[in-house]
């Protein structure tokens, strides 16, 4: 099993899909999986039940993968880390932390993907880069492998990641 983690826009998705298709690996999307198994989409789930709802069933769900030990490669919820229950979760399997400057993570929210996130929709800049700044030392807590993506593209960070994951 293989995690990728990382603030709202970091590139999960994207390089997580990529990443797996190099492997020749399952891809799964872990908020994907949330609004299959919810039939309801994330920012309707928050506004109907609140985050602490969506918390505790995101960790459901990440308890349940992490039980099936399938080989697939996992993108998580931008949030994930900030349960402890998640992180001690996470604990022993390869964890790899896409980390990426918060300005351009701020023009990618902004700008380039403007899917509903209720976290960054309805919150501002400061609140968002202190939430950013909040969680790095869960991310680095809970990877096994941290990427700087700065202006790298896709390609690149999974040829990065292949070349961590070799060591
Ligand atoms: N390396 C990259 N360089 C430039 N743009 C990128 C890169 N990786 C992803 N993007 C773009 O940034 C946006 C966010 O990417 P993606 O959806 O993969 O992130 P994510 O971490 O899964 O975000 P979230 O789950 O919060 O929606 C998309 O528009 C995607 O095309
Ligand atoms: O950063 C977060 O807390 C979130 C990120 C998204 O991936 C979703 O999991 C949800 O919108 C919460
Ligand atoms: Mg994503």
């Amino acid at each position: 099993m293989l995690f990728l983690v990382g603030f709202m826009a970091s590139g999960k998705t994207t390089v997580g899909s990529q990443l797996a298709s190099t492997l020749d690996r399952g891809f799964c999307d872990l908020d994907c999986k949330f609004e299959d198994m919810t039939q309801i989409t994330i920012p309707t789930f928050f506004e109907k039940f609140g985050e602490k709802a969506f918390r505790d069933k995101e960790s459901e769900i990440l308890c349940d993968v992490i039980n099936e030990c399938s080989k697939k490669v996992f993108a998580t919820g931008g949030g994930c880390v900030v349960r402890e229950k998640n992180r001690v979760l996470l604990d022993g399997q390869h964890v790899i932390y896409l980390k990426v400057p918060f300005d351009v993570i701020y023009e990618r929210l902004t700008t380039k993907n403007k899917r509903i996130r209720p976290l960054a929709n309805t919150t501002s800049k400061e609140e968002l880069h202190s939430l950013y700044e909040e969680r790095q030392k869960w991310y680095n807590s809970v990877s096994t492998h941290c990427i700087e993506c700065e202006d790298l593209n896709s390609n690149e960070i999974v040829r990065l990641i292949l070349k961590e994951l070799s060591h």
